[in-house]
């Protein structure tokens, strides 16, 4: 059976999705959310001409010559405008925020002010405007400012609250069932049997949904037991997607096909041109999708770089549904490669501006130390000739 190009497979994962439904949150509970919809400003931004700086509002052609002196005729602070207008030979104490009083046009830092009682000597001249910001400087009512897809990083939670917004439309997060599957399996804290490990990927997998937007939810250890497995997917039906772990390949205790089958999904089953990660199942039940990823550790975090944090981007109308790609220079030869496209595990190094990417020389897809200790993965795609330490690579940063 001819393998997949992981291209291919992610855009067959990604193809005719239906977005989550929007809903409502205040902006205190809205921290990396993606915005359901464009977002208009309510107001403009500053709502008047403001100082910039803390001294005296006047006007620039009063202190053309100076010194000159003017008459201080009052305050005017953040919070708290001055509701009189600026004459000539006149000027008002401004702090930083303060709304530019009527009839002033700039404002002479105090830096370059002499004060006694109301006598304020200028000592230096100011040109009009200077240290205002003028109306509407950062935005206007009606301006969209955050499109739809956005997500909600600190800065765009900033803006939204500026422009007016206490609630924001966001995109309900994806609920993302994980089962892992296998009889050699016991949960972290748990005692293994000679023949069993601590499983793992559960709480990588888990990592990376969140770091998406989505929202895990465990569905515990199966037995590699076809009856079970089946049982375990069936109490997710409120999940948007659920994902396997483990017991996607060709061997006799390799069940979750058959459940997902059992359970209603639609299979797209696929044998990936990838490494780590051959075996790939996707599937759909209505509008609730299945992942099952490999078991082997090293394979299930890749494959949940590669399809699952994509899947849940897409889900959210992120368009960030590719792992963004760099380029490299390679710290050392690699041999030709075969007809599956190589993520290998790599140390990076910044030197000069560039990243040498230094694979480490055993990459079974076992090792959890090594993907621990890897900066990033270096792409080779199928059929790559070998490479010489200095060419360019592809990689793409943890
Ligand atoms: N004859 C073939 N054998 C295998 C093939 C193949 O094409 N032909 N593919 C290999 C590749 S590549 C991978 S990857 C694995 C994936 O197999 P499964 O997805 O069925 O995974 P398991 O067999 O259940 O487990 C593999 C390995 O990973 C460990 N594991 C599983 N789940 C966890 C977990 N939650 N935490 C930690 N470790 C886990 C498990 O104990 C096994 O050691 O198949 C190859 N075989
Ligand atoms: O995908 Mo498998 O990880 O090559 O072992």
């Amino acid at each position: 059976m001819a393998l997949v190009p992981v291209e291919e497979a992610r855009r067959r994962l990604l193809g005719g999705l239906r977005l989550m439904p929007a809903e409502e949150l205040p902006l205190g509970e809205a921290f990396a959310r993606t915005l359901a919809r464009d977002l208009a400003a309510t107001r403009t931004q500053p709502p008047f001409a403001a100082s910039a700086m803390d001294g005296y509002a006047l006007r620039a052609e009063d202190i053309a010559a100076p010194p000159a002196r003017l008459k201080l005729i009052g305050e005017a602070a953040a919070g708290h405008g001055f509701a009189g207008t600026v004459g000539a030979g006149e000027t008002v104490r401004i702090f930083t925020g303060a709304p530019m009083p009527a009839g002033s046009d700039t404002v002479l830092i105090q830096e370059n002010a002499d004060r006694e009682g109301d006598v304020v000597t200028a000592l230096e001249g100011a040109p009009a405007g200077r240290f205002v910001r003028a109306a509407g400087l950062d935005f206007s009512a009606g301006e969209t400012l955050l499109s739809v897809g956005r997500r909600l990083d600190e800065r765009a939670l900033s803006l939204a609250a500026a422009m007016g917004h206490a609630r924001l439309p966001v995109r309900r997060r994806p609920r993302v069932a994980i089962l892992a599957t296998g009889d050699e399996l016991v949960r972290p804290g748990e005692t293994p049997r000679p023949d069993q490990i601590v499983a793992s990927n559960f709480h990588g997998i888990a990592a990376l949904v969140t770091a998406a937007g989505g929202a895990p939810v465990d569905l515990g250890i199966a037995p590699d037991d076809l009856t079970e497995i089946r049982r375990r997917i069936a109490s997710a039906g409120d999940c948007d997607v659920v994902t396997l772990l483990g017991g996607a390949s060709v061997g006799d205790h390799d069940f979750t096909r058959r459940a997902l089958e059992e359970e209603g999904f639609g299979l797209d089953f696929w044998k990936i041109a990838m490494r780590p990660g051959k075996p790939l199942m996707s599937g759909r039940c209505g509008e609730r999708i299945a992942l099952g990823l490999p078991g082997n550790p090293v394979a299930s975090l890749v494959c949940g770089r590669l399809f699952l944090m994509p899947l849940i981007a897409a889900l959210l109308g992120r368009a960030d549904t590719a792992p963004p790609e760099e380029t490299a220079t390679l710290g050392c030869d690699l041999g030709a490669n075969d007809q599956r496209e190589d993520y290998l595990r790599a140390r990076l190094e910044r030197i000069d501006s560039a990243w040498i990417a230094h694979p480490f020389p055993v990459q079974d897809s076992s090792m959890l130390a090594v993907m621990a200790a890897a900066d990033g993965l270096v792409v080779r795609p199928p059929f790559a000739p070998p490479a010489a330490a200095g060419e360019a690579c592809r990689i793409i940063r943890f």
